[in-house]
């Protein structure tokens, strides 16, 4: 490093750490590995450090440092030090940079280092090139930087921190409990919100509630927190057998930590069970708290997630609604960008009565750190819609990737409804918006403000297979669709206080318009999100998939729909379609029988009939109509049952013929098999009047598949 340039940065590093606030750091020279390692050398000495690069920037390890593969850096979260350096020579993607900055703590800092910039492009080979016009303009304006060219000492931008932070670790100094906590505890508590949260717990102990939900962002010690809570409730006695799930031991670090301090503090005795250095049980003498992997974990009378996004919505339904009493914590605004959307679904499906508390500040850094704003504001961690302004002519246009890489005002309204349509946005998702050849963004304007967004993707069989989501599953279902084109509507939002007022329909139409003009055969979507599924049937859109698997974070099977622009389009979509119904008809009761009765009832009466090659034998059409006689139960001919509904159903027209109820009894009933007082519910029908029903649908069931009772 050039030796001008090594003073300087040593004053920046010592200004910065005096600041006690955490300042960015980027080196440039043709050999990012070798300034990567110098670096370390000249700063790495206390507090601890980290660092980021394929093995072939940094094949051994420098000294005093933990190493991660940029694609695992996962792994390093929970960790905290004084330098994390970055060493890149092309490819920085945002997930990396947002993710371990959470890891710099108090007065250090974040290093990348990469090549000369006249020759870096930070974006993924072969892209469009705006990510690295967005992301220098960013450093241009980052207010803690020093920026400079490691080879030759030239200095791009050098801002030291303004002020200092002094003493902001408040802990619960002068906090006043308003239930019984104990003083030893509440003592652990770094942060005013630590302290009140776990004031709130326990007045959740003391009452009814079922489920405590902890939100905020990243690093605000939310694990450290359960932890602490964990032992409040050991101490209670109201913790027998817990279990804190997580995908792998080092995901729960900081909950143990919490809860070993705390049982230490409050003089509990335990026993603490490590494996591969990770702990994964805390025993003593009425209690035990283990780690359970997701994928194998068993409901208990006491369940901790510590971290909701890596356990998925649906899952923790399902664990949670089984369990005892439940306390999670989730991320809002993170690398992972589990997002406000996420953290709404997580407090939806959590048993009631729910109590929910917010961390606010952070456990690392001072409150108000400007790396911590830089890097929010550069990589959209807090994508919060701004409000509309005053109504005015709608204008629809398209959007440049080069005009959203040097507006970041324009770039954050679309990003930020966009991240609405997305149950778990990631700031890698910046990367599809600034760099991709074929995407699209399609804006409503009205009076100045962005009301309406879509990201769409022209997709077609060049492309690998993660570029052609929609011609893949498409092709899963219909003969032709590999010579097809689509355009796939990968996001589309609306302003939330202007939805349901027909400007989502409107957009639609000017895509669907764009495409047409493109040449595309169809117009696709696949989405997650069921309750949205009215918005594309009412937008003359075709169900064409439906995912036998649930996705993992919504909890929901992804739905694919379409609308063809071409006669070739129109056919494969039409033979797609009547696959779809012909496998909910004879899939309702294995891979789709969790699918809600009403989705199915609706996409019945939304998909095309079909000639199913299906019969029922001169016995079954006997017992049948004997039932109809009323001299057989429905159970006695319940095959002859299920086989008149798939016949009948098969046809659209009975679909929508045979009224709400009736339809929804066919569904959960016959064709996925529910029993009977289940199908009742959801049918609306008290149980005793469920043979009379039946009955009754029994009777134009016959009818329409066709079998004459003599
Ligand atoms: C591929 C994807 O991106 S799917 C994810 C879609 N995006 C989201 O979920 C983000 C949050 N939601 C939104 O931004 C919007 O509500 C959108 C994009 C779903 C719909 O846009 P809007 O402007 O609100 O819809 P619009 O007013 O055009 O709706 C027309 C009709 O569709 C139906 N519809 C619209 N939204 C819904 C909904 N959420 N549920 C059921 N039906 C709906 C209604 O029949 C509606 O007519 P009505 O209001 O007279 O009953
Ligand atoms: N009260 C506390 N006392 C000591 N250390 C704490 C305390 N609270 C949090 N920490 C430490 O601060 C760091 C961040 O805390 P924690 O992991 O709980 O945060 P989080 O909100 O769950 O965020 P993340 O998602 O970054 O893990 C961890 O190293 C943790 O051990």
């Amino acid at each position: 490093m050039e030796p001008g340039l090594r003073r300087r940065l040593l004053g920046y590093a010592e200004a910065v750490g005096l600041s006690r606030y955490r300042g960015l750091l980027v080196l440039h020279s043709a050999e990012p590995g070798r300034a990567a390692e110098e670096l370390v050398e000249l700063l790495g000495g206390s507090g601890g450090c980290i660092a980021a690069a394929p093995r072939r920037l940094l094949p051994s390890c420098p000294g005093g440092c933990r190493c991660v593969s940029p694609g695992g850096f996962q792994g390093a979260l929970g960790q905290e030090a004084r330098l994390v350096v970055i060493a890149t020579d092309g490819l920085l993607r945002p997930n990396l940079v947002a993710g371990l900055a959470g890891a710099v703590s108090a007065g250090g800092l974040l290093a990348v280092t990469a090549p000369p910039l006249d020759r870096w492009s930070p974006g993924p080979a072969g892209g469009a090139g705006g990510y690295r016009r967005y992301l220098l303009d960013a450093l241009r304006r980052a207010p803690v930087v020093l920026w400079a060219d490691a080879d030759t000492g030239r200095v791009y931008a050098e801002r030291r921190p303004r002020g200092r932070a002094g003493e902001w670790r408040l802990g619960s100094r002068g906090y006043r409990p308003r239930h019984a906590v104990p003083r030893a505890l509440l003592g652990l508590a770094v942060t005013p919100s630590q302290a009140r949260a776990l004031d709130a717990f326990a007045g959740f102990l003391s009452g009814r509630q079922r489920s405590f939900l902890v939100t905020g962002d990243r690093g605000r010690g939310k694990s450290f927190l359960l932890g602490l809570a964990a032992v409040l409730a050991v101490r209670r006695g109201a913790l027998g057998e817990a279990v804190a799930v997580a995908p792998e031991p080092a995901g729960l670090t900081s909950f143990f930590e919490g809860l070993v301090r705390g049982l230490d503090a409050l003089r509990v005795r335990h026993r603490v069970r490590r494996r591969g250095g990770d702990v994964v049980a805390v025993t003593g003498p009425w209690f035990r708290v283990a780690y359970q992997p997701v994928d194998s974990a068993k409901p208990a009378a006491f369940l901790v997630v510590d971290e909701a996004g890596a356990v998925g919505v649906a899952r923790l339904r399902r664990l949670s609604w089984r369990s005892g009493r439940v306390l999670v914590a989730t991320t809002i605004h993170g690398y992972e960008g589990s997002g406000r959307v996420f953290a709404h679904m997580v407090g939806e499906v959590l048993p009631r009565p729910l109590a929910s508390v917010e961390l606010a500040e952070p456990v690392r850094y001072p409150p108000g750190d400007p790396l911590e704003e830089w890097v929010n504001e550069t990589f959209m961690l807090r994508p919060d819609p701004e409000p509309p302004g005053p109504e005015g002519e709608l204008v629809y246009e398209q959007v440049p990737a080069e005009k959203l890489a040097s507006e970041p005002r324009l770039l954050r309204a679309v990003y930020s409804l966009l991240a609405l349509a997305h149950y778990r946005g990631e700031p890698d998702y910046l990367l599809v918006l600034l760099e991709s050849r074929t995407h699209t963004v399609h804006v409503l304007r009205s009076g100045g403000s962005i009301v309406a967004v879509a990201d769409v993707g022209l997709e077609d069989w060049g492309q690998p297979e993660e570029g052609r989501l929609g011609l893949t599953l498409l092709s899963l279902q219909a003969e032709g669709a590999e010579g097809l084109r689509a355009a796939r509507v990968v996001r589309i939002a609306v302003h939330p206080g202007l939805q349901r007022r027909g400007l989502g329909t409107r957009l639609l139409g000017y895509v669907e318009e764009w495409a047409r003009s493109r040449g595309v055969d169809l117009v696709t979507a696949v989405f997650g999100r069921h309750d949205v599924l009215g918005f594309w049937l009412r937008a003359g859109y075709t169900p064409f998939y439906v995912s036998p698997r649930f996705n993992r974070y919504t909890g929901e099977k992804n739905i694919g729909v379409a609308k063809p622009l071409t006669a070739a389009g129109r056919r494969v979509l039409e033979e797609a379609a009547r696959e779809l119904r012909l496998r909910l008809l004879f899939s309702a009761h294995s891979v789709y029988r969790d699918l809600a009765a009403e989705k199915i009832a609706a996409l019945l009466r939304a998909l095309p009939s079909v000639e199913p090659a299906i019969g029922l034998t001169p016995g079954q059409k006997r017992r049948l109509c004997m039932h109809l006689r009323g001299l057989a139960e429905a159970e006695q001919a319940l095959d002859a049952l299920y086989l008149a509904a798939a016949i009948a159903l098969s046809r659209r027209e009975a679909a929508e013929g045979l009224g709400e109820r009736r339809l929804l009894l066919a569904v959960a009933r016959l064709l996925q098999g529910k029993p009977p007082d289940e199908a009742a519910e959801i049918a609306g029908i008290p149980v005793g009047q469920l043979p009379g029903e039946l009955r009754g649908l029994a009777e134009f069931l016959a009818d329409a598949a066709g079998v004459v009772c003599g």
